[in-house]
């Protein structure tokens, strides 16, 4: 029944005003009605079709790839989009590419890192995407431990030259995006070494391919690294590896607002802090956050929505069966996500914030909230990006066996999510970085030095206050538990950030009231699935723990008849969301019918192979047959 609404009889259920929730999540009513358009701009347009992705072989995906992101930059120039509507048209493109690292690294780097000067050269030929960049930092020997990298670039006096080199199999780069078919610049990371001496680790702008014909420059070798996990869409990126042989670059390539080298070979250090080096990680992991709630909230849009659709059991005197949002196992399982996906968007809105914040503050040479923007960018990318790999699963496990399928959009979405739990910073030794900030802090609480800010409640806790002589022994014999520590001291910024969300002045009817019950949603199912640790800690009875658990049931089922709503007001379209299952209008089961017939094994009715394999089998021959 093509163009009725399955779930009308859902959304006619909801007590709040979804179009006031739609603002809300896009953070502004200017930001909704630029993503709105966008979105709907790239579903109206074959040119960004994606259904056919899984079943395209690597290279015939690459190449896809490289054509919608040339029809995408296409589309940016002939429409005079912004920057802002160029990003939003790439985000609903949807499809791993090498520019997500030219513009959400490469060009971070070199506003982050570059002088002036450098900006004013390079940022206009990356603007026009005259230049395509990719941000080289990672080794086949180290990835984490970046002060481990082995690259050498080595300061040659006579020439005014930086001489970058491999000197062992380990050094050769190997991961960085776009890097391996397509980038023709990289951000290089090596370990400088001028007149002798080594200075750390710094980046450099290196020229990888002829801006001509393609073909890498003399001293380079560069290639692909391989199929990813998966084999879905995020092998269309092309993640690289590279080897130097001696490629020399001039001295002004060396990006130089943190430290500089003159071309006397004396090495000057700016009066900033060397963790500047680190910044476009800063950058990019802030992103990694907001990504996160929009990641999680297309996983539960689509089991939240295929749940109202799928019934098992229950039939009474032969009428429908219970649908399966119904069973409270269920709402247990999917609402706690749904209240994750808009606590995610809300701290992911804040850490916006306090980024914008602390590069006004280093602009101006005021280094003193570095350190906690680093831990709050480190610690949340962790914890967003954990729970929504793990919300993303968990939303395949919803949809029962139809999850599996790709069509509906689950697995996909999952192999191309989880990387996000290494990258920009494997998590656990993320969260070692917010651990060693706590431990810092705890040291230095009765000083002078009071702590503001995210760790400001530190002083009120009377226990830190008695264990703070002892934090500096043992950190490593006790990281496991810091760990766990860092990710307490993540969630109550998570809560607190949804909680203040609440205190602005929010419009719409009931829209308010829906968040306190996703916001309760959220904090009420931490405390219960941490129960034993609060227990333990004695910071809540048993009595407190059972009204706890009273409460979030009870909660459970105020969300249960806006469930659909919460998800609309997410406001994705059909081609964004790529699922059978979570398509707007619930009309799954002749969707999924159709899209299996258009699979290429059911090209032909005998399949390839039949003569060869099959039949020797059935007509017992098949120990003649040639295989
Ligand atoms: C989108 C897909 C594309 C993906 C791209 C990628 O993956 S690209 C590749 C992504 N790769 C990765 O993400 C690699 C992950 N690894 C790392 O980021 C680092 O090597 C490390 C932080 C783990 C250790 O660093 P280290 O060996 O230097 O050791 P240390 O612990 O002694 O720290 C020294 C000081 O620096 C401070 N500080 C540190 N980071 C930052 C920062 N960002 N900002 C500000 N400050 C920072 C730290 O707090 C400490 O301060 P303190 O206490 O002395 O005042
Ligand atoms: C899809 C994808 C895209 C990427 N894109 C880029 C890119 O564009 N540019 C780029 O430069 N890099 C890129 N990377 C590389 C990425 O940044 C690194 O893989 C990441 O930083 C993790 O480092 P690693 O691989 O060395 O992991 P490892 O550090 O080797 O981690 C292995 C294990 O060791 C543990 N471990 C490591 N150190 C410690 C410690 N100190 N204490 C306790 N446990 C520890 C970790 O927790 C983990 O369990 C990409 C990676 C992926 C998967």
């Amino acid at each position: 029944m093509e163009g009725v609404d399955h779930l009308a009889h859902e959304r006619n259920k909801s007590e709040f005003d979804v179009d006031a929730m739609k603002i809300v999540w896009a953070g502004s009513p200017h930001a909704f009605v630029v993503s709105d358009r966008i979105s709907k701009l790239v579903a109206s347009d074959p040119g960004f079709r994606k259904d056919n992705r899984s079943t395209l072989s690597r290279k015939e995906l690459f190449k896809n790839t490289l054509r919608k992101a040339a029809y995408a930059w296409k589309t940016i120039i002939d429409l005079h989009l912004s920057e802002e509507e160029a990003a939003k048209l790439r985000f609903y493109v949807d499809e791993p590419a090498f520019t997500d690292v030219h513009w959400g690294m490469f060009i971070p780097a070199i506003k982050g890192q570059g002088t002036e000067e450098q900006q004013q050269k390079w940022l206009p030929l990356a603007y026009k995407m005259q230049i395509i960049g990719c941000y080289a930092q990672t080794e086949l020997g180290h990835g984490s431990n970046v002060q481990g990298l082995e690259t050498t670039a080595t300061f040659d006096p006579q020439t005014d030259e930086f001489i970058i080199h491999s000197p062992t199999l380990t050094s050769s780069k190997w991961w960085p995006g776009g890097l391996g078919k397509v980038a023709t610049h990289a951000i290089a990371y090596a370990l400088l070494i001028v007149g002798g001496r080594e200075q750390g680790v710094h980046g450099f702008i290196v020229q990888l391919r002829s801006l001509e014909d393609h073909s890498p420059l003399p001293g380079m070798t560069v290639g692909d690294i391989g199929m990813k996990f998966g084999n879905g869409a995020y092998n269309a990126m092309d993640n690289g590896v590279l080897r130097f042989d001696h490629v020399r670059i001039p001295r002004n390539q060396m990006l130089m607002r943190v430290s500089q080298v003159t071309c006397e070979g004396k090495y000057k250090q700016s009066d900033v802090p060397r963790q500047l080096v680190y910044g476009a990680m800063l950058y990019v992991r802030q992103t990694i956050v907001a990504d996160a709630s929009c990641a999680l909230s297309r996983a539960v849009c689509i089991a939240t929505r295929y749940s109202a659709v799928r019934r098992q059991f229950g039939s009474q005197n032969g009428g429908p069966e219970t649908q399966v949002i119904d069973y409270k196992t269920q709402q247990s399982r999917l609402f706690p996500l749904l209240a994750s996906a808009y606590a995610f968007r809300f701290v992911g809105e804040w850490l916006k914030w306090l980024y914008a914040d602390v590069t006004q503050r280093l602009q101006a040479n005021d280094f003193s909230t570095l350190p906690e923007a680093h831990a709050c960018t480190a610690g949340l990318k962790s914890l967003t990006t954990t729970a929504t790999a793990d919300g993303i699963e968990e939303c395949r496990k919803l949809c029962g066996g139809h999850g599996y399928l790709c069509s509906s959009g689950l697995p996909e979405l999952f192999a191309v999510y989880v990387p996000a739990c290494t990258y920009e910073g494997e998590n656990t030794v993320l969260l070692l970085q917010v651990a060693r900030f706590l431990m810092k802090t705890v040291s230095q609480l009765g000083s002078s030095k009071k702590p503001v800010g995210t760790i400001a409640y530190m002083t009120r806790v009377e226990h830190l206050m008695q264990c703070r002589c002892g934090v500096q022994r043992g950190f490593a014999e006790l990281s496991a538990d810091l760990v766990e520590a860092a990710v307490a001291h993540c969630q109550l910024l998570v809560v607190s950030k949804f909680i203040e969300k609440l205190q602005q002045e929010i419009p719409g009817k009931g829209v308010k009231q829906q968040l306190e019950v996703l916001c309760n949603i959220y904090a009420l199912f931490l405390l219960h699935k941490h129960q034993g640790d609060f227990l333990s800690t004695g910071c809540i009875t048993p009595k407190h723990a059972a009204l706890a658990n009273d409460e979030l049931r009870s909660l459970y089922s105020q969300v249960r008849p806006n469930a659909i709503a919460l998800v609309d007001a997410f406001n994705y379209t059909d081609h964004y969301l790529g699922s059978i299952l979570g398509c707007y209008d619930g009309n799954v089961y002749p969707k999924l019918y159709e899209a299996a017939w258009k699979d290429p094994l059911n090209e032909s009715v005998v399949p390839d192979g039949y003569h060869q394999y099959i039949r020797p089998l059935l007509k017992q021959e098949i120990r003649t047959a040639r295989l």
